[in-house]
């Protein structure tokens, strides 16, 4: 592949979020679910509402990364961990390249309650997703304003936002602004970077359906899709310009970070352990 020039991929309208469609082949994706899939029973956490591995290792209460191998389908063939280090975009960080990766597993109805990442991490997270499409929304937390009429009266200006959600607080106790201030489609094979002030300083998530409209009035119009003209996919791109919607998939998601501390010794015990 042709060395990426990032700025080819910067999303409209931000300043530091790129999309790189097709950072995977077809193939490249199929060897990496099949290997997802094989994985051990015991790499699976399960929470309520989806499974994921961790590779890298596990962070202390104090957020320090205890290292583990990354498996080989990440860092070596396709090298997922290798291309991302080439985007030059973890520059800045402790490692200069992700050390850690949260694996997420969603089904169609599946998704993620907004939230933030921390400050364990590097604050970038470059995304990979495998298998089917998404739609990722940024929030921000409502603005101490006191005309905000608050939670009790939600803005007319959020239709079908996740029950549960209307200006819920957030794991930080802070109400959230259910209007997403920046809604991205995520195809299958691409890749998403969140840096700078999307990452530190508002929530990410992902909505619970079955399929995504893209219809007037919906909650992601076709024209609040601020990554339309960096699509790929045909079907994507219709579905957008059309307002028509997608199904959703059973789609994986590589969450790459780096996490700044790490233990010096963990990675040598945890391989002598191992034997
Ligand atoms: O699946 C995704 O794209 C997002 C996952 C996420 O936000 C997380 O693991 O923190
Ligand atoms: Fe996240």
């Amino acid at each position: 592949m042709s060395p990426i020039n990032l700025e080819d991929y910067l999303v409209p309208g931000t300043s530091s979020t790129y999309y790189i469609p097709e950072f995977v082949t077809e193939d490249e994706e199929e060897y990496l679910i099949r290997k997802i899939e094989e994985a051990p029973q015991p790499w699976w956490k399960r929470l309520n509402n989806r499974r994921l591995q961790i590779w890298g290792g596990d962070l202390t209460k104090k957020q320090t990364l205890i290292p583990q191998d990354m498996p080989a389908f990440v860092n070596q063939y396709p090298d997922v961990i290798g291309r991302i280090r080439d985007l030059g975009v973890f520059r800045g960080s402790a490692h200069g390249e992700p050390n850690h990766v949260i694996m997420n597993e969603y089904a169609p109805g599946q998704g993620i309650m907004p939230h933030e990442d921390g400050p364990a991490y590097h604050p970038v997270v470059a995304t990979l997703s495998l298998g089917a499409h998404t739609i990722f929304h940024y929030y921000q937390y409502k603005q101490d304003d006191p005309s905000n009429p608050g939670p009790q009266a939600p803005p007319p200006s959020a239709p079908g936002a996740p029950a549960g959600m209307m200006g819920a607080p957030s794991a930080t106790g802070r109400p959230i602004d259910p209007t997403p201030i920046l809604t991205l489609l995520l195809e299958p094979r691409s890749l998403v970077i969140t840096t700078s002030s999307l990452y530190e300083s508002h929530l990410h998530g992902i909505d619970e359906v079955m399929e995504d409209s893209f219809a007037p009035g919906s909650r992601s119009p076709g024209e609040k899709i601020a990554n339309v003209n960096l699509l790929r996919g045909k079907a994507e791109k219709d579905a957008v310009i059309n307002g028509g919607f997608l199904e959703r998939g059973l789609r994986y998601s590589l969450t790459c970070r780096d996490v700044e501390k790490v233990t010096a010794a963990g990675g040598a015990l945890f391989r002598k352990l191992r034997g």
